[in-house]
């Protein structure tokens, strides 16, 4: 456990204000004449001159020396900084080596410290130190210690520059909907973007952190141009690219995935430490001359929990980024920001071996496709698209044609080096009613929270919910993770792609069904209430906790024709060469 002294200041040093966050503020140890008025500093990434007339003098007393304080503020979901330090001795420091990490130690604080810092809180408000935003909020007068933290700051170095960034989610979050095109970063930034264009406030530019930890360097190029003290992007670009700590971050960051609408609950330790990971700091200090030494750290990695309603504001947030269409990139938010890599469609080309497996099979498969289906009304099951829909009287076959047609989806759809990882599960009648209380449940759910609107769920949700309860079965596609992360193991090269091919093979089996159910007379249409419904029902029907819930078939007889579709036109989308 961290052990805690008294903080002495010797006589002349003064704590100057340095930068704050939205739960910490850090102040530096200046020698300052005792005459001079002690006023809040200023920017610490070297450019501009310290507004206090002092500096930091290199005999400061050794508990001081290359360390900054940092006060913790009074808010809601405020941890004291006993538990900070004991959750950081005990569960962060057994990630990283020494080196990597902005070390802390606990001070006991002399009496009246806090209150002298919160003066100093309020005059840098007036002076214009303090960034607007963070007005308002001083330090805890409860609090009785601080935390000496490693100095990253150049004052005493300009021969170094120094780049500060938060490296945020470097992995997709693993409830963003199958389609998303944004990043969980780059959604919520779009997001906050839009508060703030109609706020009448700046919006944020910032990177997509998946560029950061990309294997190509022109990624993390595009990256490092955004951050915040970023003197040569090139060079910090090197620094960054195939960074070992940036990588063991992410790593770590893998290992404990379970955010956003998965896992366990938001107040769980290990919840919390997943969010830990993903909203630390990293510093790097970078030599002015080309060959001198990089010194990267991380900091800020403090204990979170779900208290102060965290746990609320974690889960509500994730439903509204899927909700919303924030993933889905609907909004547009690539106009003013950098592009997340879920938005590129450059990928290696795939290997000829998986191409020749994928063609070969699907010969074979195209042998079960009925011959009169006529394509053209088979539709995206997007908002606003026109759906068949299906009701229960008169199903057109027995249930054992549909056990058939399940069976020879499993068997003869492709699947990339036969990984063979999607998994169907049919609810009939009875357990088709059943999913779909499940669904009106969880959707309900989000009528009280707030997060969608009530006479949105009474007009249009729940009567549309009602339809498809209506139909008479419904089946859940599945992936089943176990058996991707051996090929990606297997064939390293290809490592990155395994997923996306999953669920190529995914939606081969989709559109296999719903091809063969509506050519034996079924009104069939495509749904995606995963991930909201995929802890209910694999609690209700004992599904593996890992399968992933892809999309959801519902089935019956045919209640009308499919609405009109607009088409583009064919020219923008079918070239065709060579034609004869
Ligand atoms: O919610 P996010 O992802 O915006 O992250 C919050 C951060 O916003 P950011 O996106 O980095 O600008 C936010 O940072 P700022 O206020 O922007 O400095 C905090 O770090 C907040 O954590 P905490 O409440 O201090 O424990 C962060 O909250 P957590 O979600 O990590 O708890
Ligand atoms: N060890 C350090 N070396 C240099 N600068 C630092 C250091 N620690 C903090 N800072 C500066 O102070 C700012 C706020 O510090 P910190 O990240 O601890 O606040 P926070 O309230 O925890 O932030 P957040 O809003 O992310 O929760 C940082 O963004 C950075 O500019």
């Amino acid at each position: 456990m961290t052990k805690s002294n008294f903080l002495e200041l010797p006589a002349g040093v003064r704590l100057v204000y340095l930068a704050e966050g939205r739960a910490n503020v850090v102040f530096r140890f200046v020698y300052i004449s005792a005459t001079l008025p002690v006023l809040p500093g200023n920017s610490h990434n070297g450019d501009t001159v310290p507004s206090v007339n002092g500096s930091s003098v290199p005999d400061l007393p050794v508990q001081l020396r290359g360390k900054l304080l940092r006060l913790r503020k009074e808010i809601p979901s405020g941890i004291s900084y006993l538990e900070i330090a004991k959750n950081f001795d005990k569960v962060i420091r057994p990630l990283f080596s020494l080196e990597e990490l902005v070390d802390q130690h606990l001070v006991c604080l002399p009496k009246g410290l806090v209150q002298h810092c919160n003066d100093l809180l309020h005059i840098g408000e007036k002076t214009g130190e303090r960034p607007h935003k963070r007005h308002g909020v001083y330090l805890s007068v409860s609090e009785p210690m601080g935390l000496l933290v490693t100095d990253m700051t150049i004052f005493e170095h300009p021969g170094f520059s120094l780049a500060e960034f938060k490296p945020k989610w470097l992995l997709q979050s693993p409830s963003a909907p199958p389609n998303s095109r944004r990043c969980r970063t780059c959604a919520l930034r779009d997001m906050k973007n839009k508060e703030a264009r109609e706020a009448g406030m700046k919006e944020q530019r910032s990177f997509c952190p998946l560029d950061l930890v990309s294997d190509n360097f022109e990624d993390v190029l595009r990256a490092a141009r955004f951050i915040k003290g970023c003197r040569d992007p090139v060079r910090l670009a090197r620094a960054l690219y195939r960074n070992s700590t940036l990588l063991k971050l992410k790593a770590h960051q893998a290992a404990i995935n379970d955010v956003g609408l998965n896992g366990p609950l938001a107040q769980s330790r290990e919840k919390s430490t997943a969010m830990i990971l993903r909203d630390c700091t990293m510093y790097i200090k970078l030599s002015k001359d080309e060959k001198g030494p990089v010194e990267v750290r991380l900091g800020d990695l403090d204990l979170k929990t779900g208290a102060g309603g965290k746990a609320k504001y974690w889960l509500d947030l994730e439903s509204r980024l899927i909700l919303e269409g924030w993933y889905a990139g609907a909004h547009g938010g690539e106009k003013y920001n950098s592009r997340t890599l879920l938005s590129r469609s450059v990928r290696p080309a795939a290997p000829l071996v998986v191409i020749c497996y994928f063609y070969s099979t699907v010969q074979v498969l195209l042998v079960y496709l009925p011959q009169n289906v006529y394509l053209r009304r088979r539709h995206q099951s997007c908002p606003g698209a026109p759906h068949h829909l299906p009701a229960r009287q008169e199903q057109p076959r027995p249930d054992s044609k549909i056990e058939e047609l399940v069976n020879t989806a499993i068997l003869n759809v492709p699947s990339s080096f036969n990984t063979q990882s999607t998994r169907l599960v049919v609810l009939l009648h009875k357990e088709h009613d059943r999913l779909w209380d499940v669904v009106i449940d969880t959707m309900g759910n989000l009528v009280q929270s707030g997060a969608v609107p009530q006479d949105v769920w009474t007009n249009h949700t729940l009567p549309k919910l009602r339809g498809f309860q209506a139909a008479a079965g419904t089946i859940l596609f599945y992936e089943d993770p176990a058996h991707i992360k051996p090929m990606s193991e297997k064939f390293a090269t290809y490592k990155d792609h395994f997923g996306q091919w999953a669920e190529h093979s995914n939606a081969m089996h989709q559109f296999f069904l719903w091809t063969a159910l509506e050519s034996l007379g079924f009104g069939a249409n495509l749904q995606h209430y995963n991930p909201l419904i995929d802890k209910p029902v694999s609690k209700e029907w004992n599904i593996p906790g890992e399968w992933r819930l892809i999309a959801q078939l519902v089935f019956g007889s045919k209640e009308g024709e499919a609405g009109e579709k607009a088409f583009k036109p064919i020219e923008e989308r079918v070239k065709i060469f060579g034609k004869q």
